[in-house]
């Protein structure tokens, strides 16, 4: 089976958030269940500047391809790489007028962005000779794939047994852009109707990748069964309805072998549960670097993320003064929405000793912090998989959570009585039980050493592998594949 994953975001070629993780590592574990993957995404300028920090190389393959339906001249080219330590290819879609923006989502108009992406998949498998049997698409950016596939080349020979997978990461982002586009896309009028891809007045990728997709997932059970409702459906939840019985939840994996305290080298020191002492060398070396005073008596609570209201950090800035009145030290990472950048920078000047407000984006820095914490904040509104979590069990450093989406899914409450359970966290989007729950953490680091040291195992021992998601990925694709025979 040949399976095309589609993604504006690939890790390490060009990343913002978990999209490109995901992207990044799956074709890997798929090819394990005998899939041959590959990978489309555009050509951002990013791509280039990362080469050498990553050690791929770019390989211009095709040249000077038009796009016979858009409402543009611009040609494209196609470059090829490869995920690096694989054979897996990786097709880049250039453009310089469309993809040379600094960052990933500018430039110069990123619904004409996203459509001339979308659009130019078709034509790039066309020239490259790649029949694909599924076209595994990935969130808003690529939502109209689906509808060129069963519209504008619906009688093309090429695509006549292709089906498509659309995976949402995110239902809070949607591609909601002005009607006039519809006129650049080149798509069919008709479309421009409610049970088609209009939404309020405007049009709406995403909903065209619901509805025009085989086979939808998300990130997690629980997310799945989420989105169905009103309170997290953001005005899609009727449409996914509609769909509920092609609609399945996949969590997530991790890449165990880039995410591993034992060889990662982007850690101060690699440790393991045999010798987790040296897991609290990392902690002082991280204080060191941030100038936070170097003690492993008072727990460092770590917290990275794109700073965005999805993350909960409304109900965080009305208790982080709180908490900071505690005995903690808190690390964050993150860059997003200037209140908040505002508010940590803020924050970090009245607790200079106990606050470390890093607004930037560094992936050795999130690594180091992973490792280096004893705990890990996430208290998200809500949260379709969550990796934060997972990277943080993974190194050992207890995840304090909201108990939604994904987070419901990997982190359990821990049980003093049992000794089971991996982190803790609530229910009700609420200040309070997030203070509450930040407490009982620290209460069982400061006092309760051995369910600590319990908690640090369970942790390690949770399974995240990508091998089970892969393997559920597969059958799915199946299922797809079976609506089109
Ligand atoms: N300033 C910074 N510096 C370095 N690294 C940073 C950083 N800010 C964030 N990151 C990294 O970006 C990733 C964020 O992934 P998440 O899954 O936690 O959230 P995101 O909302 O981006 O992903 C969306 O897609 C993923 C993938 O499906 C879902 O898990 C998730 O729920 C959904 O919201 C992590 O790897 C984190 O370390």
């Amino acid at each position: 089976m040949k399976v095309a994953l589609v993604s504006y975001e690939v890790y390490p070629f060009a990343k913002v958030g978990g999209l490109a993780d995901v992207v990044g590592a799956l074709p890997k574990y798929l090819k394990k269940f005998s899939v041959e993957p590959i990978v489309i995404m555009p050509k951002h300028k990013i791509v280039e500047k990362n080469a050498e920090k990553f050690s791929y190389s770019l390989r211009k393959i095709k040249e000077g391809i038009s796009l016979p339906y858009l409402k543009t001249d611009e040609k494209f080219d196609i470059y090829q790489t490869f995920i690096p330590g694989t054979q897996i290819p990786v097709y880049l879609i250039g453009n310089d007028y469309y993809f040379s923006a600094e960052q990933v989502y500018e430039g110069p108009d990123l619904a004409e962005q996203a459509i001339y992406f979308s659009a130019a998949v078709f034509e790039a498998l066309k020239v490259l000779r790649e029949k694909v049997d599924v076209l595994h698409i990935n969130d808003w950016q690529t939502g109209l794939v689906p509808v060129y596939l069963k519209t504008l080349y619906k009688d093309d020979e090429f695509f006549s047994k292709t089906v498509v997978l659309l995976t949402i990461h995110n239902l809070g982002y949607q591609g909601i852009f002005d009607s006039s586009y519809m006129n650049f896309s080149g798509l069919p009028d008709y479309l421009y109707n409610i049970d088609g891809i209009e939404f309020y007045g405007k049009i709406n990728f995403l909903k065209g990748g619901i509805l025009f997709s085989d086979v939808i997932n998300t990130v997690s059970p629980t997310y799945a069964q989420e989105i169905q409702t009103k309170e997290y459906g953001e005005k899609l939840d009727g449409v996914l309805r509609l769909r509920s019985s092609d609609l399945y939840g996949i969590l997530n994996g991790i890449d165990y072998e880039e995410y591993n305290p034992e060889t990662d080298k982007r850690i101060y020191v690699n440790y393991s549960l045999q010798e987790i002492e040296k897991k609290y060398e990392n902690k002082k070396m991280l204080q060191k670097e941030l100038n936070l005073p170097q003690t492993n008596d008072v727990p460092v609570i770590g917290m990275i993320t794109r700073l965005v209201d999805q993350k909960g950090l409304d109900i965080l800035s009305e208790v982080l003064r709180y908490i900071l009145n505690m005995d903690v030290q808190f690390v964050l990472l993150g860059t997003g929405d200037k209140k908040y950048e505002e508010m940590f920078k803020e924050i970090e000047k009245e607790f200079p000793d106990k606050m470390s407000a890093n607004i930037t984006f560094d992936i050795v820095l999130a690594q180091k912090i992973y490792a280096s914490s004893d705990m890990f904040l996430m208290p998200s509104r809500y949260e379709p998989c969550g990796l934060g979590q997972m990277y943080s069990l993974r190194y050992g450093t207890i995840p304090v959570v909201r108990y939604t989406g994904g987070l419901a899914d990997t982190v359990m409450e821990y049980d003093e009585e049992t000794m089971k359970g991996n982190g803790f966290g609530f229910k009700e989007y609420d200040s309070a039980y997030l203070l509450k729950a930040v407490a009982r953490a620290v209460d069982f680091f400061k006092n309760k050493k051995g369910h600590w040291k319990k908690l640090i195992e369970n942790a390690l021992k949770t399974d995240l592998s990508w091998e089970r998601s892969a393997n559920e990925y597969v059958k799915i694709y199946n299922k797809a594949l079976n609506k089109r025979r």
